[in-house]
């Protein structure tokens, strides 16, 4: 698709400009929404058709009002969503929550502090504990390693959690009669894919991939509901010295910026009420600065698009020179303040979104008080939380009718989506070496990754079947980082979880209360909270089915409402006795090889079934004698044809796959044995 469709105008928006895009797991997203009380900006900027990458076109915006998630009318670049919000109608259910197919059980989840500030502070566990509520998003993963990048001994604790959301079917897809093709199961965190294949007889089958995450939000979960199981929990953490990021990745057009744009606010919100009742005249102060990487280079949003520098000081602390940060007392600042940086955003159209974000875009949330809590000395950083609207991608061969800038800052998109990939997998499996210089943006948040750090990544997912490759490009994307983390990844009951996580940060936030703040360093206290959230003790990637997640079974279609049903018996592979790290590396990446094989050889077999196929039709045709067998031949064999050379290309794609994870393996091995020569 050529680079068309950008529009908006703005008022007071001085310079603007717009982007779009596209890649081959991930994408990514764009910024604020509402929230329940209140705020829905947000607005990805279209770019004019400027052609050097590097000078971000000018865009605007307008300024017309929109209904955004909550059901609350907000200005601002979710006008721009209106283009292509076609999904079904909304179901209201008055409470102040979004939702479509509105799922009363999940009624309660979602509550800001407002409603469990009082209970986590008297130490209670509220009703909220016994709903799917603050999934403590910091599966474990605690991990010491070390950064060897720049010969620095950096210690890195970094916990990252992953959520999977899944939207419900947009106007277009139901156009094309596309099915819902995700299932999920009730207060699980399980999720399930079913894919169409057709066999070489030409009959349809299903293939059903099951994976299995920290939480699956259906499309009846509203965004108030996302905060609570995602950023809300580390809240508290920044109090403690943490730096957490949350970001969103999947298909452009897939819901990463309207799951991503109500964030920010709702923690801000949180974050104010803290700094005002637990932690009163402590001399907490809280900063916001929002940038954006664009094409490889930096510009602040709220700072008319200055153009940015990234410096590294002696210690290896990254700064961004001329990043403007405002100190900030209410939530309505923060939320102009957003709203003027979606406004200078890049956004553009793709393929897949008619206003796909073309920068990553960070929004940080900077918690700073001064040595004695006086505002007389300078104040220093204590946690930072950063909110990545990561740029949209599609794969490049769906950008085949993208214009040449687009598909430029595709590639430079799809690079430091790989980089930030490659980046988080790194820091999970307690990699020596961290590939922070991959990209701009990894070294951008070089300092959110190391040190006390959260991750939290939500995984979004389009329902249609049209968008079946891309899921589950997502998905196992997902499942790949999911399995070489420590001990994540059995499907359990979120029910009790809930109210194990919920007594966690209970748990916290008393001891940061109780606690003088004078004496910052926490590591007993996340130490302590680590343990108490390292409580599950099944192995990695293997879910309580025995099912190893993210593993395909197939089954045959019988009848159109026996889509989803799976007949084929279950696969049982053996369960690793699970070691006292809980943490298998080489068992990760051999099951990783295995997997590939097994893909291979299936894939071996398929072809071979064909040509038997083939050989067997043709003999039947001529000895049937038909009027004209040879034309009959001729356009079967044709068809065949094509499918043999499909089947041939998915091996070599396999093929190329499996050479990537073993040298990824020889390479861990080489790690592996020069640490234990140290
Ligand atoms: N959970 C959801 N509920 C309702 N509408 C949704 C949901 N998720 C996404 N949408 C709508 O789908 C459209 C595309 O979503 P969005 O712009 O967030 O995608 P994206 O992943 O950020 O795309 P890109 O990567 O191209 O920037 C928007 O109109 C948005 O309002």
């Amino acid at each position: 698709m050529s680079v068309v469709g950008r529009q908006m105008s703005r008022s007071h928006s001085t310079a603007h400009h717009h982007r779009q895009y596209s890649d081959n797991f991930i994408d990514a997203s764009k910024w604020l929404q509402s929230s329940s009380q209140d705020f829905g900006y947000g607005s990805k900027m279209n770019r004019s058709l400027q052609s050097n990458p590097s000078t971000p076109p000018v865009c605007s915006r307008s300024s017309s009002l929109r209904n955004v998630g909550d059901g609350h009318v907000s200005p601002g670049l979710f006008d721009l969503h209106s283009f292509d919000t076609e999904l079904l109608p909304r179901v209201q259910d008055g409470s102040g929550y979004e939702g479509y197919s509105f799922d009363q059980r999940r009624s309660s989840r979602g509550r800001s502090f407002d409603e469990s500030e009082p209970n986590l502070l008297a130490g209670k566990v509220g009703s909220r504990s016994t709903k799917r509520l603050p999934e403590s998003s910091l599966l474990k993963s605690f991990s010491g390693s070390v950064d060897k990048e720049c010969g620095l001994v950096v210690t890195v604790i970094n916990c990252s959690s992953l959520k999977v959301r899944k939207r419900p079917l947009n106007r277009k897809e139901m156009g094309k009669k596309e099915g819902d093709i995700i299932t999920t199961e009730p207060n699980s965190n399980a999720i399930t894919v079913h894919e169409t294949k057709m066999k070489v007889d030409l009959t349809e089958y299903m293939e059903k991939h099951e994976f299995v995450f920290d939480s699956v939000l259906d499309e009846g979960v509203s965004n108030d509901e996302v905060y609570a199981e995602t950023v809300q929990p580390v809240v508290p953490l920044i109090f403690q010295r943490t730096k957490a990021t949350c970001f969103a990745y999947g298909q452009t057009g897939s819901g990463k910026t309207y799951t991503m744009q109500p964030l920010p606010i709702k923690a801000s919100q949180d974050i104010l009420r803290l700094m005002i009742h637990t932690y009163r005249n402590q001399g907490f102060q809280l900063f916001v600065s929002f940038f954006e990487i664009y094409g490889g280079k930096l510009f602040d949003l709220i700072n008319d698009r200055k153009k940015l520098c990234m410096r590294e000081d002696g210690k290896q602390q990254v700064c961004i020179v001329g990043l403007q940060e405002y100190k900030v007392f209410d939530v309505e600042t923060i939320r102009e303040l957003i709203e003027r940086g979606n406004a200078t955003r890049s956004t553009g159209t793709t393929g897949a979104n008619e206003e796909s974000s073309r920068s990553h875009a960070i929004l940080q949330l900077v918690i700073k008080r001064s040595a004695d809590g006086s505002e007389s000395k300078p104040a220093r950083m204590v946690g930072k939380l950063s909110f990545i609207d990561l740029a949209g991608s599609e794969r490049g061969a769906d950008t085949t009718d993208n214009d040449k800038q687009t598909r430029m800052e595709g590639a430079e998109i799809n690079k430091s989506l790989l980089a930030l990939k490659e980046c988080i997998r790194a820091l999970d499996s307690d990699q020596g070496h961290i590939p922070f210089r991959g990209s701009k943006l990894t070294e951008v948040l070089r300092d959110s990754f190391v040190g006390n750090s959260r991750t939290v990544m939500i995984s979004c997912i389009s329902p249609g079947s049209g968008s079946c490759e891309h899921t589950l490009n997502t998905l196992r994307y997902a499942d790949r980082v999911k399995s070489l983390s420590k001990g994540t990844g059995s499907k359990r009951d979120l029910l009790s979880s809930s109210t194990l996580n919920l007594r966690d940060s209970t748990a916290l936030l008393q001891t940061t209360s109780d606690d003088s703040i004078t004496d910052f360093p926490s590591d007993k206290n996340m130490f302590v909270w680590s343990m108490s959230v390292d409580r599950d003790s099944s192995p990695p990637h293997y879910n309580l089915d025995g099912v190893p997640s993210g593993r395909s079974q197939s089954y045959q279609v019988s009848a159109p409402d026996d889509r989803w049903r799976n007949d084929a018996p279950t696969k049982r592979p053996e369960i690793p006795t699970p070691q006292p790290n809980n943490f298998y590396p080489d068992e990760d990446l051999n099951d990783l090889l295995m997997e590939e094989e097994d893909l291979i050889s299936a894939h071996r077999q398929q072809v071979e079934e064909t040509i038997d196929v083939v050989k067997e039709e043709m003999d039947l045709l001529v000895a049937a004698d038909e009027p004209e067998p040879g034309n009959q031949i001729h356009d079967y064999v044709a068809k065949l044809n094509t499918i043999l050379s499909q089947k041939a290309a998915g091996i070599l794609q396999l093929q190329t796959r499996l050479a990537q994870f073993q040298r990824h393996l020889s390479e861990y091995n080489v790690i592996v044995s020069s640490s234990s020569g140290n």
